[in-house]
């Protein structure tokens, strides 16, 4: 009998511990792998921020070496991915460890992806090409945010092409996510909009894909419901925990939802934004989100509904243009409210940028999923009305 494959979905994901504490049984999975020796990768401000000396005190304990390697920067460059595998193999690590944002945990996936084939990491670029398995992977993540922790994703940024990379493969799906959510308690206010944004727009890109289907649908729908309903407030009270663990579970079932439907042209123009200038992830999605939502919203209208429904907006009564409207002003008065209202000018991007920007955009590989087919004109104009 004869099928159409391209109605069929997939669901990959880590084995995930959720709860506050969580981070604490790190050795005991590190130990279950045959762990004597761990690879320990974060980033200069999860170390001041604490969280470093706990997880290695926590290995030390349970009798197991440690060597940490924290020089990774916010977007993760090639050269701190070899940097690390160098030390990792020079160590003779066995397990990996990350505790961080979405870079220090991409950089650790690359890091094991090179100690497991020897060569550069950027010949990974691009989707399934990674052969042999990388080492056991326990990811602990620190924002919420990028969920890299549950991902098929490894973004990696290369300074020669200043081009952010990515590498998409169930290779890069880490075997352990300790999803804790007491680790993002020391994120400031303008962190936490930036990531729970980011988190935003991995949901709405999910559920609006052209692959995004029942095995996704309903981790992006609620994604949206939590953030919608608790990223002001929690932008207002950065300490309240109740609120930390809503966004904190919101930006694992975004997670859950993109790495497996795939995402968009916010996140394939922010990739192209964020290697051109080096600028936060989160701050390039919240720039571009409305405009590319305004762009795609002809192409997904019934998906934008119920994306304007989880925002909590009552469509019932509404037309097309008017669900649309309803959904721009609410994403926007939400971007205000945390704070993240500047334009691409004020980062630094110049009319002259567009075309570099927009040839890198069409060639993400995110972009292939977008619900609207985008020509290099179309990039080109969305650029252009976020400037
Ligand atoms: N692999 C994926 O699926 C995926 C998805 C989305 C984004 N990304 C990538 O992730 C990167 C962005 O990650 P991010 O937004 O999590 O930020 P980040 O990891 O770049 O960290 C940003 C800053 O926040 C600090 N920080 C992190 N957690 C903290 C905490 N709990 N307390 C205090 N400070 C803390 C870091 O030290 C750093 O200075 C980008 O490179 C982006 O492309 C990856
Ligand atoms: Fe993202």
């Amino acid at each position: 009998m004869s099928y159409d494959i391209s109605t069929l979905r997939k669901f990959v994901s880590p084995e995930i511990v959720f709860g506050a504490g969580s981070r604490r049984s790190v050795a005991n999975f590190a130990s279950n792998f045959g762990a004597r020796h761990v690879f320990l990768v974060s980033d200069p401000g999860v170390v001041a921020a604490g969280w470093v000396a706990e997880v290695e005190t926590l290995l030390v304990e349970a009798g197991l070496r440690c060597t940490t390697f924290t020089a990774v920067s916010p977007n993760p460059k090639v050269d701190e991915v070899m940097a690390g595998a160098e030390l990792y193999r020079a160590s003779e690590c066995d397990v990996i460890v990350a505790i961080g944002g979405g870079s220090p945990m991409d950089c650790a996936k690359g890091i094991g992806i090179v100690a497991s084939h020897g060569r550069s990491i950027l010949e990974f670029e691009g989707v399934d090409t990674i052969r042999n398995p990388s080492p056991p992977l326990i990811l602990i993540p620190t924002t919420a945010g990028t969920s890299a922790d549950v991902s098929q994703f490894a973004i990696i940024s290369d300074p020669n092409r200043r081009f952010k990379f990515s590498i998409i493969s169930k290779a890069v799906v880490p075997d352990v996510s300790l999803i804790d959510p007491e680790v993002t308690e020391t994120m400031d206010a303008y962190l936490t909009a930036c990531t729970g944004v980011d988190a935003l727009v991995h949901a709405i890109e999910a559920f609006v894909s052209t692959g995004s289907g029942p095995l996704t649908d309903t981790h992006a729908l609620e994604a949206i419901r939590l953030i919608n309903g608790n990223l002001e407030a929690l932008v207002a009270n950065p300490s309240n925990p109740v609120l930390r663990e809503q966004i904190m579970l919101a930006s694992m079932q975004a997670g859950l939802a993109f790495s497996n439907a795939i995402l968009g042209a916010v996140h394939a123009m922010s990739h192209s934004l964020g290697g051109f200038l080096d600028l936060p992830h989160g701050l390039c999605n919240a720039l571009l989100l409305e405009h590319v939502v305004a762009y795609n919203f002809p192409s997904a209208e019934d998906r934008f509904r119920r994306v304007a429904e989880a925002m909590a907006i009552d469509t019932r009564s509404m037309n097309g243009a008017q669900v649309k409207a309803r959904l721009m002003t609410r994403i926007i008065e939400l971007k205000k409210t945390v704070g993240l209202e500047a334009r691409l000018k004020e980062l630094g991007v110049t009319t002259s940028d567009i075309p570099y920007l927009s040839g890198y955009a069409l060639k993400d590989p995110c972009i292939l999923t977008n619900p609207r087919k985008s020509s290099l004109r179309d990039v080109q104009v969305v650029y252009e009305e976020a400037l």
